[in-house]
């Protein structure tokens, strides 16, 4: 059991709510195929022309390139695992659709909405921060299998609202749009960089070492880790 005293709970969502493979297998391939037909039909939007735009910067592509050279830029940041900002725009827009129309439902490890509940209910002030677009964050906690959770967050933020989750001066910034103080803030995660970017701001933290999950068996030292929600007590 590990209990703390704090006001605001900020929490990731990867490795930390839901299973890594709920991103990395059913999240990923549903957007995969979608990217490009999603690009070639909302090409007039806004937020896709600023993708589309950013994806040509940083694949180093010419203004001449197509859908397929920009999908392939696309999918070999997804093969990587690389969090970069345009990609996870497109994500969440293919997420936002998948989760109104009935194709995706968040999965969540099994002690996670009793807790989030039972801390909202306490009066604590959650709020999430993810490499998820907000929007996209947004529609994950809108449709799970423990009903829509979007009530609990005042706030959400992501690493263009933020910044990079490992480093300090993300923080800095969500504790300033929370009004938060960073003694009395917690941030919880699987992710020990992001444990110790957090920490460096002066923030509370506690590691989640679930099993199976890829940090399981990190090190997650000084911060203390729990294998579960449950023994995690905050008032
Ligand atoms: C609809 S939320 C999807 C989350 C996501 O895309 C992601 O990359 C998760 O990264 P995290 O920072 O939560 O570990
Ligand atoms: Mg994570």
């Amino acid at each position: 059991m590990i209990s703390l005293t704090a006001r605001w709970v900020v929490v990731d969502i990867e490795g930390t709510l839901t299973p890594t493979s709920q991103v990395h297998v059913t999240l990923y391939d549903y957007a995969r195929p979608r990217l490009g037909p999603w690009i070639d039909e909302h090409g007039d939007d806004p937020v896709v022309a600023d993708a589309v735009a950013q994806i040509r910067s940083l694949g180093e592509l010419p203004p001449t390139a197509t859908t397929d050279e920009l999908v392939a830029v696309l999918h070999g940041w997804m093969d990587a695992d690389q969090k970069i900002a345009p990609l996870k725009t497109l994500q969440g827009l293919i997420w936002q659709r998948g989760y109104a129309v009935g194709d995706l439902t968040a999965q969540l490890f099994g002690d996670v909405a009793e807790k989030l509940r039972a801390w909202h209910a306490a009066g604590l002030t959650l709020a999430v921060f993810s490499s998820g677009s907000v929007p996209g964050q947004v529609a994950f906690f809108s449709r799970t299998t423990e009903g829509d959770l979007t009530g609990l967050f005042t706030a959400h933020f992501d690493t263009v609202n933020a910044g990079p989750k490992r480093e300090a001066p993300s923080y800095r910034a969500i504790a300033k749009a929370l009004g938060a103080t960073p003694e009395e803030t917690v941030f919880l995660s699987d992710v020990p960089a992001e444990l110790h970017a957090a920490a460096e701001a002066g923030w509370q933290t506690v590691g989640l070492a679930r099993e199976g999950e890829p940090f399981a068996t990190a090190d997650f030292s000084p911060h203390p880790t729990l294998p579960t929600l449950t023994p995690l007590e905050i008032k």
